[in-house]
């Protein structure tokens, strides 16, 4: 069953003023119960506007949007920014639990389930400022993992990370994913990324439209060393480098 339905969605910023500019055009996807699924696309063509509007922070100018949740409730949405977004005065335990609606035992196990997961349940009394940032960022994740989400928004939440900080992320990311299967929307800049995690690619072109929809069809886990990985990986690239030529780019595209 699709968590996510988006269709025919536009945006356009500034309406009846002469500043108006569409970021978004014609978009129509959907979204399947426990896939990983990333927007990737150029700077500026309109993936964080994208994730903007589904968690609701943002209004779309016309289109459908719609999120299913299986039990039937009103689907529960968490979010993985850029920075952890973390507490300072709050410990890593009460950061976990701040999010969570209830304190009972079943919620406390849970956040200490998924704070075990990200390998720090040794710093569950620590307070951000003793953490790395790697760390806190670990925890952001393992937060929202622990809210069980029926959809987890993620803003590219690797790129403030040094490249080796950001890999173990990674790795670690599909172990949480593999025994979680929570449903992902996931925003980066960066196919390499993109196609070690995701069952689906999305990717965005300048004008806000749908490119390409890419099936990732590679077992799991997947590791920078399985030369299938990198395969596809330069495959996507290429595919991205033609969209990029079609619009005469000059800047990278990913
Ligand atoms: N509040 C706003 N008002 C007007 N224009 C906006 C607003 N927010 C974003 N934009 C414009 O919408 C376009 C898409 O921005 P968006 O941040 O969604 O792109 P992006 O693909 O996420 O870019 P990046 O990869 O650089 O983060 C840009 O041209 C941006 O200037």
């Amino acid at each position: 069953m699709a968590v996510l339905t988006v269709n025919n969605l536009c945006k356009t910023f500034n309406v009846g003023t002469p500043r108006a500019s569409r970021v978004l055009n014609d978009i129509s996807f959907e979204v399947k119960g426990q896939t990983f699924v990333s927007i990737v696309g150029p700077s500026g063509c309109g993936k964080s506007t994208l994730l903007n509007i589904i968690s609701g922070v943002e209004e779309h100018t016309s289109g459908d949007i719609s999120l299913t949740s299986d039990s039937g409730a009103p689907a529960r949405m968490g979010y993985v920014f850029q920075d952890p977004r973390l507490l300072p005065w709050r410990s890593v335990m009460k950061n976990m639990m701040y999010v969570q609606d209830s304190r009972d035992e079943a919620t406390v196990a849970r956040a200490r389930k998924y704070l075990d997961m990200v390998g720090l349940t040794k710093n569950a009394d620590f307070f951000p400022g003793q953490l790395s940032g790697g760390m806190q960022q670990r925890v952001g994740i393992a937060r929202a993992f622990a809210v069980e989400p029926d959809l987890l928004l993620m803003d590219e939440p690797f790129s403030h990370l040094d490249a080796i900080t950001a890999r173990g992320l990674r790795a670690q990311l599909q172990d949480i994913w593999a025994q979680s299967k929570k449903t992902v929307v996931f925003v980066t800049h960066d196919v390499v990324e993109a196609v070690e995690l995701s069952d689906r690619i999305i990717v965005l072109q300048p004008g806000g439209r749908i490119f390409e929809d890419i099936t990732i069809d590679l077992p799991r886990p997947r590791r920078q060393s399985d030369p299938r990985v990198a395969t596809l990986q330069a495959e996507v690239l290429a595919r991205l480098e033609t969209m990029k030529a079609a619009h005469h780019m000059s800047e990278p595209v990913a």
